[in-house]
């Protein structure tokens, strides 16, 4: 990464519009609190301007943008409205509190669809409203952002003359969005630059870039409109908003962080802040973040692929072109899985405090591959399992080799089970009333033995229904209680191995409890 010196020039203001565009996406809806909660931590983050709702629309939105207006400490507090005179006066009065940081933002479209479909306007009549409307707000504040709805769907004379009459009307932020996701980077680009180089008093505004995602090409038309000139960037965190949602802040801080060879400006956003505004905000929406989301989904610095891990453990900059750090993440994850390698398996083991030998962690390993195939997630639970049960289970005289086991609503249920006593399989099939109780009375005709069962327990190692069951069984014999536990996806599979690890300690015991032969000497 090169960081280039700061000038004025490519400072870059970012204008966060979660509270506004983000709350318009259908099922966003804060509460108030929430409202306030996230203006907070927003002001915190370093967002320059942060747009809090539209105080028009309704007594709740006014309320919690005149709120935020009151708390806030240094971002500049915005709302939106229309370009007519309620809706000015509605907003105006709303940011108030906020004083000299207190911004209108007003809206009107300049495409011919918008202007004929929906506003049923000349374009002469956009040109006076939009004039009327920023004199009127300037007239309250000194900080008016006047938008040209579906900008880049606009015929390029026409926006050159209504920017440059907003902005002689006293506008000094105006913002060309790209309202419908529509525009490429290069058409983006060329926008700006043309608006910029056409427009005489284009100097005296500062320019905005607001771009939706309906093609996925949001934040790249973002930092092209940069490109272009603009240096104000409306965004939301987690990119939530209208349809397909607004570039994502954390994305465009993150590119530009990253890759300011490429795009060589400046912001005010502490990026370590990027991983709890994420979640913040999905909380506070009940929008889950998708996994592979950029810089704040789960699987961002998640590494499962053997190849992947090794080289991350070698040196994360194999695979990470940031740090986990940089965004306020602890670390970076090694998820272990079906592609997993060794080199991640004994690091994992030596995370949770094993020291295996060479063949136990080959073992060790052989049966996470295959615990992986029928798993979706290893968890370390699991592999704690996996492990002990492999430590314990290495001197075992008993092993369970097969069981088949036949339950369901018409008993009595039945199993078959294989076992390998000392070296010898034997097989044999039994009856129950239950799988479990057929289970072990197999055990009882393959190793017939007095001990009583005291005590069975079945819990889930792990969460869902995939989830590893460790069973833990108790058997007393000659006074004496034997436990052991066993874990396997297959509850039942868990049992026999758990019923089978007592009656192994009780062989044991018994052949250590017998006399030692006399010697044929004495
Ligand atoms: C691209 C964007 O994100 S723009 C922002 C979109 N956000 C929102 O709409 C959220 C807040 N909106 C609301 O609460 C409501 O729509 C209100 C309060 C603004 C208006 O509600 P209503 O008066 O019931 O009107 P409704 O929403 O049904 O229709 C919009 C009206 O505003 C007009 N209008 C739309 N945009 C503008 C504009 N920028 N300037 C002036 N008038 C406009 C429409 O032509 C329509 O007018 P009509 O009633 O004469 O046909
Ligand atoms: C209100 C404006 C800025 C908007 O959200 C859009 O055009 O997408
Ligand atoms: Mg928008």
């Amino acid at each position: 990464m090169t960081t280039t010196p700061k000038s004025e020039k490519d400072r870059v203001f970012i204008f966060d519009t979660t509270l506004r565009d983000g709350e318009q996406c259908p099922g966003a809806t804060m509460t108030f609190e929430e409202k306030l909660e996230i203006a907070e931590m927003l002001d915190d983050m370093g967002v320059d301007i942060i747009e809090a709702g539209f105080p028009i629309s309704s007594e709740g939105d006014f309320e919690a943008v005149h709120e935020i207006a009151k708390r806030s400490k240094k971002a500049v507090i915005a709302g939106l409205g229309r370009v007519n005179p309620k809706d000015i006066d509605r907003c105006a009065e709303a940011v108030k509190p906020a004083g000299d940081r207190a911004r209108v933002h007003m809206v009107i479209a300049t495409s011919p669809l918008h202007m004929r479909v929906k506003l049923n306007m000349t374009p002469e009549q956009v040109i006076d409203a939009s004039v009327a409307g920023v004199t009127r707000a300037r007239n309250m504040v000194s900080n008016v952002e006047w938008s040209a709805e579906d900008a880049t769907r606009s015929d390029i004379d026409f926006l050159c003359r209504i920017t440059e009459a907003v902005i002689k009307a006293g506008a000094t932020t105006v913002n060309l969005p790209d309202t419908v996701g529509y525009t490429t980077p290069e058409e983006y680009t060329r926008m700006f630059r043309t608006i910029r180089e056409r427009v005489p008093n284009s100097d005296q505004a500062i320019f905005s870039v607001h771009c939706h995602n309906d093609l996925g090409m949001a934040v790249a038309n973002t930092l092209a409109g940069l490109d272009g000139g603009a240096r104000q960037i409306e965004c939301t965190i987690n990119g939530i908003g209208e349809r397909a949602g607004n570039a994502a802040l954390e994305e465009v801080v993150m590119a530009i962080n990253v890759r300011n060879d490429k795009f060589p400006y400046w912001n005010n956003i502490d990026p370590t802040t990027l991983t709890r505004a994420s979640k913040v905000v999905s909380a506070a929406t009940s929008f889950p973040v998708q996994y592979n989301k950029a810089i704040v989904g789960r699987n961002a610095f998640a590494h499962e692929s053997g190849i992947h891990q090794d080289g991350v453990l070698k040196d994360a900059s194999t695979y990470e072109i940031m740090t986990p750090a940089s965004v306020g993440l602890k670390h970076s994850s090694i998820v272990l899985g079906k592609h997993s390698g060794r080199h991640a398996f004994v690091h994992r083991l030596e995370e949770l405090g094993y020291k295996l030998g060479k063949n136990q962690i080959e073992d060790a390993f052989i049966r996470m591959k295959a615990l992986a195939d029928r798993k979706k997630d290893i968890y370390d639970e699991d592999i704690e399992a996996l492990v002990d049960q492999e430590i314990i289970q290495a001197h075992d005289r008993i092993k369970l080799s097969s069981l088949t086991v036949i339950a369901g609503t018409h008993g009595p249920q039945r199993a078959t089970m294989k076992l390998n006593i000392e070296g010898v399989n034997k097989i044999e099939e039994a009856e129950g009333n239950g799988p479990v109780d057929a289970v072990f009375n197999c055990i009882k005709a393959l190793v017939p033995h007095e001990a009583t069962l005291e005590l069975y327990q079945v819990h889930a190692v792990t969460e869902g229904t995939d989830a590893q069951a460790e069973v833990s069984v108790r058997l007393a014999h000659d006074g004496r209680s034997m436990t052991s536990r066993a874990a396997d996806p297959d509850t039942l599979v868990a049992s026999a191995k758990a019923y089978l690890g007592a009656l192994n300690k009780i062989v044991m015991k018994r052949e250590r409890d017998k006399p030692a032969p006399v010697a044929a000497a004495s």
